[in-house]
């Protein structure tokens, strides 16, 4: 509990239960899922001043109205304590007693530089490739490939080459070396042995659809090279039986570290790499066997293209069915494990189709990565909304020229009119790839309403394309469908292997001190052998502290999360991949598209949320072939912590309903619409991803209520320098028309750009421009801020009470998913715990495999359509009372039933924030009883409070 809360002098103190601890809950600031992360944004920003305005409002209303300030629930505050700003509860159904008021206004501080809308990035290649008539120039760009290879981490080099080429003392480098491709020893520190080539099983004549198999028992070894692969886990174990020493203390790490500053890059900069015995890029070559490909697609014509453009000798699992399939025009979805090689799918079909390829990905630090891994003919580039006009430019005309084979674009870009009119003006789109295309469906780990976007219809209409190939290696069958059905992929044209690779080694145990664990974990053989550890942790103070620890203890370790500046995270990385950190303690946040080869161990500080997030996550392992551990360490803290977090995206029917009522609150026809961004989060008590989500619901759906525009800050603050500003309106009508729809405040103009845009009949990018270009002449300078949705109305919803209802039983599905997805985790790890420990299922000591393959297997061929059990408790024998003594002592408040358990389970939200209920010794009591079990007890009490209210 609270120390403020503590002190209170109201009832709050008085409860039916003693405080569970004398601590408030860790603060969810230090998570870093999606939605603890905007948790943290609302925790800044509830510090601050806030504006409550709404677009629609008059001219200056976004920074003129601010909402009330909050009583604090347990305590009174004192005159110096700053508090946040009292946020307009919604109107709520449940009302207590009504603030008395609530539109004190206060002007926002806060202002957000407006971006030029249409930024793209410049995107240089040393090789430039013709795509029709196959020219290989040298750019300006062209350095000797030995240099490039020195300026690319390791991490680049290391991907480009091929194992054979690792033969020497160092694991250097050494072309033409080859080595006995032996997969005998796993990724070790100084274990100076070369990595095997990664193959994994053949495809084996199963056709298009091969089911999953991922029980080792049923393994069927098709290559003697695979028997020697599985039989190493044995005589793994074995080596453990003897070695596995977790009390081993005696073994200090001595890599340090390096503060020189890397570079990365978003241009096209191929090392030399993908070696085969050292076989040079010879254009002249590739564009022969270009050709031979187009007029024969066979397997020796695209073996031989491998081996020209990677130096690879062979394709591995699902890659050359996935061609073909792609080469013959039918769209396609392919399932492989991570790192199994998905990107030469779409890279091979790229050189040899005719038009460009685009690929949808859901980060630009991915579309960077995968730039950075294309082979010498092929040019790639990436819009994306923080490059400069003439970044976009140049993509724009590389383009058009066809001198750039592939455009990586995130799937928000779809919306993006300048972007859709590249194509509808003659610019031919052979594929289109959908990267990470679970991504789509809200059955999956992490839907982004975004990919509703990619739906094959609107592709088809938007940039004529007819071939898809979608890509993931995580996804159940239900996910699965929900892609294929999206995309309008067939049904026999699916490439799906197993999920995960067969060099990871698996192992779980339960820990009451996780830190001590660790350190015992990377200090004990085999991980104290590992060069490259990666640990996962759930929450960013997390982070932080592990690493310390780590570095405190003689391991070199830094922490990584979304919270650091991007400049270190870059710069972690880059040391990471050069081997001079040994071990990154990272959220989620790392590791996606991460390709460092020899990353010998995953470490699960904190259990992941899903089993698909525990397979991205072990995918970073073992990329080279070699044997690799992936350690889990179980504690029910984490489980209940999560658990609870399911329940922040949560939303009321009553707020939906709201929500939908404001959005369509007008209907004018042609009319530009905003809604800001956070006072809209706090008014309806709904996170960004979930307004979006209706939002995008609403575009995308069944019914196309409206079109989302690009988002825009809709408030600006002008200053006048040179001209006055009547004589600038005399010549300029957009001025004229600023003057006329603003306010003047201390001299400065502040007016609502989307009054403006309707009221000229222009697009608020013209308007940008407009005031960009004044601001470069010097007439002008400005400020903007207001972060809004912006959308035209199409169609005027009937009915919004069946809107609503429709609304909220599709977002509670999506998190009863989330939920069931969790609980699917845990259940699988703690069974393998409790099966292990009987030896029922072949596993020894630490070394799950076995077991979890079997849990994991199931759940991705029958998805969780099972009675998953739960640790949570249905019942708690003091919950009604001290809801009761909650309520009382805050009926200056009004709450809802969720708004009660997210107190309850210590979830902060919008209009709740940590920063200020977290002060109530409830905050978190109930986090071990089921959410919905505390929200039927909030009802009943709530339906007590409102029958009192009534009758006093
Ligand atoms: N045929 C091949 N032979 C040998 N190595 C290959 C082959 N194809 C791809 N690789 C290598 O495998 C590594 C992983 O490839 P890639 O990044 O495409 O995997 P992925 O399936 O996209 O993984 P993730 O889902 O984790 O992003 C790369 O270093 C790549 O060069």
């Amino acid at each position: 509990m609270n120390s403020d809360s503590d002190s209170d002098s109201d009832a709050s103190h008085i409860s039916a239960t003693p405080p569970r601890d004398s601590n408030p809950p860790p603060p969810p600031s230090s998570s870093v899922t999606p939605f603890t992360s905007a948790f943290n944004a609302k925790c800044k920003f509830s510090k601050a001043t806030s504006s409550l305005a709404r677009t629609r409002s008059k001219p200056g209303k976004h920074s003129s109205r601010v909402a009330k300030p909050s009583p604090p629930p347990d305590t009174k505050p004192s005159e110096e304590e700053s508090l946040p700003d009292w946020t307009p509860l919604p109107t709520l159904p449940y009302q207590i007693r009504r603030a008395s008021d609530q539109s004190r206004g206060v002007s926002s501080s806060e202002s957000i530089e407006m971006l030029p809308a249409g930024f793209f990035s410049k995107s240089s290649s040393f090789l430039k490739f013709r795509g029709s008539c196959l020219n290989f120039e040298t750019s300006e760009d062209n350095r000797p490939l030995s240099e490039l290879s020195q300026q690319n981490n390791v991490e680049t080099e290391v991907a480009g080459c091929s194992m054979a080429d690792w033969g020497s003392k160092d694991n250097s480098f050494i072309p033409g070396n080859p080595v006995k491709l032996v997969r005998k020893y796993p990724n070790l520190i100084g274990a100076h042995v070369p990595a095997p080539p990664v193959k994994v099983r053949k495809c084996g004549g199963e056709g298009n659809f091969v089911k999953l198999n991922l029980n080792g028992r049923k393994r069927k070894f098709t290559k003697k090279f695979n028997r020697r692969k599985y039989g190493e886990r044995s005589s793994y174990r074995s080596h453990r039986r003897t070695k596995m020493n977790l009390n081993n203390e005696d073994c200090h790490e001595t890599a340090s570290f390096c503060d020189e500053d890397g570079l990365v890059t978003e241009t096209t900069q191929h090392p030399q790499k993908q070696g085969n015995g050292g076989a040079k890029f010879d254009p002249v070559s590739i564009e022969e066997t270009l050709s031979n490909v187009r007029n024969d697609p066979s397997d020796d014509n695209l073996v031989q293209l491998l081996k020209l453009a990677y130096g690879y000798d062979s394709f591995q699992e699902g890659q050359l069915e996935t061609i073909k399939m792609v080469l013959a025009g039918k769209s396609t979805m392919v399932v492989l494990p991570t790192g199994a090689g998905k990107s030469i799918c779409y890279q091979i079909s790229a050189m040899v189709l005719p038009g460009i390829t685009v690929v949808v990905s859901p980060l630009v630090a991915l579309m960077i990565d995968q730039i950075k891994q294309l082979p010498p003919v092929i040019q790639g580039g990436l819009l994306c909304s923080s490059q400069r006009p003439d970044e976009v430019s140049e993509i724009v005309r590389l383009l058009i020229q066809g001198s750039m084979k592939v455009l990586f674009v995130s799937p928000e870009r779809f919306q993006n009119p300048d972007f859709l009119s590249m194509f509808s003006s003659g610019l031919v789109v052979s594929l289109l790839v959908v990267d990470e295309a679970h991504c789509i469906s809200e059955w999956s780990h992490n839907f982004r309403p975004s990919y509703m976007r990619l739906r094959a219809s609107l592709l088809r209409a938007q940039l004529n394309i007819n071939c898809i190939l979608a890509m993931t290696a995580t996804a159940t069958t239900s996910t699965m469908q929900a892609i294929m059905t999206s995309l309008e992929i067939p049904s026999d044209n699916l490439v799906l292997k197993t999920t995960v690779r067969t060099n990871l080694q698996l192992s779980v145990s339960m820990s009451t001190n996780r830190v001590k664990d660790l350190l015992k974990l990377i200090k004990s053989s085999p991980i104290a052998e590992v060069r490259s550890i990666i640990i996962y942790c759930k929450f960013q103070l997390e982070t932080d502290s592990v690493s310390r620890y780590l570095c405190d203890n003689g391991i070199s370790a830094k922490s990584y999360h979304s919270g650091l500046p991007a400049k270190d995270r870059k710069h972690i990385q880059e040391n990471f991949c050069s081997n001079k950190i040994r071990a990154v303690v990272a959220t989620v946040a790392f590791g996606m598209g991460l390709n460092k080869r020899d990353v010998g161990a995953v470490i699960h500080y904190s259990m992941p949320e899903s089993l698909e997030e525990y397979i991205q996550e072990i995918g970073r392992a073992g990329r080279d072939g070699r044997l690799s551990y992936c350690h889990l360490f179980l504690d029910n803290d984490t489980y209940f912590k999560l658990r609870s977090l399911m329940h922040s995206d949560g939303v009321d029917e009553y707020n939906i309903n709201k929500f939908i009522s404001e959005v369509f609150s007008e209907n004018k026809c042609g009319k530009v619409y905003s809604m800001v961004k956070d006072p809209a989060s706090r008014k309806f008590d709904m996170k960004e991803e979930v307004m979006i989500t209706i939002l995008t619901y609403l575009e995308l759906g069944e019914m196309q209520y409206l079109r989302l525009l690009p988002q825009l800050n809709v408030t600006c603050i002008l200053n006048f320098h040179k001209t006055s500003p009547a004589m600038l309106a005399d010549k300029d009508i957009i001025v004229a028309e600023i003057l006329k729809k603003s306010e003047t405040k201390q001299g400065q103009h502040v007016f609502d750009m989307l009054t403006v845009v309707n009221s000229i009949g222009i697009s608020a990018t013209s308007l940008s421009n407009h005031l960009q270009n004044l601001k470069l002449k010097g007439e002008i300078t400005y400020e903007m801020k207001d972060l809004a949705y912006c959308y035209t109305i199409l169609k005027y919803p009937e009915d919004f009470c069946s809107m609503s209802a429709h609304l909220r039983k599709w977002l509670s599905e999506i998190q009863t998913s989330k939920v069931r997805k969790l609980d699917a985790m845990f259940d699988a790890v703690t069974s393998a715990v409790n099966l292990c420990e009987k030896k029922t299922q072949g596993c020894f000591n630490y070394e799950q495999t076995p077991c979890l393959e079997g849990k994991i297997c199931s759940y991705f061929q029958e998805g969780d359509n099972y009675d998953i059990p739960n640790k949570m408790n249905q019942s708690s024998p003091f919950l009604r009372a001290d809801i009761k003594v909650f309520l009382q002592s805050n009926s200056q408040a009004k709450f809802t039933p969720r708004a009660v358990a997210r107190i309850m389970h210590g979830i902060s939200s919008p209009a709740y924030p940590s920063t200020i209920w977290s002060r109530t010794h409830f905050w978190g009591r109930y986090t071990q009883v089921d959410f919905s079990v505390i929200m039927e007890a909030a009802t009943l009490e709530l339906l007590n409070f409102v029958g009192k209210d009534v009758t006093s």
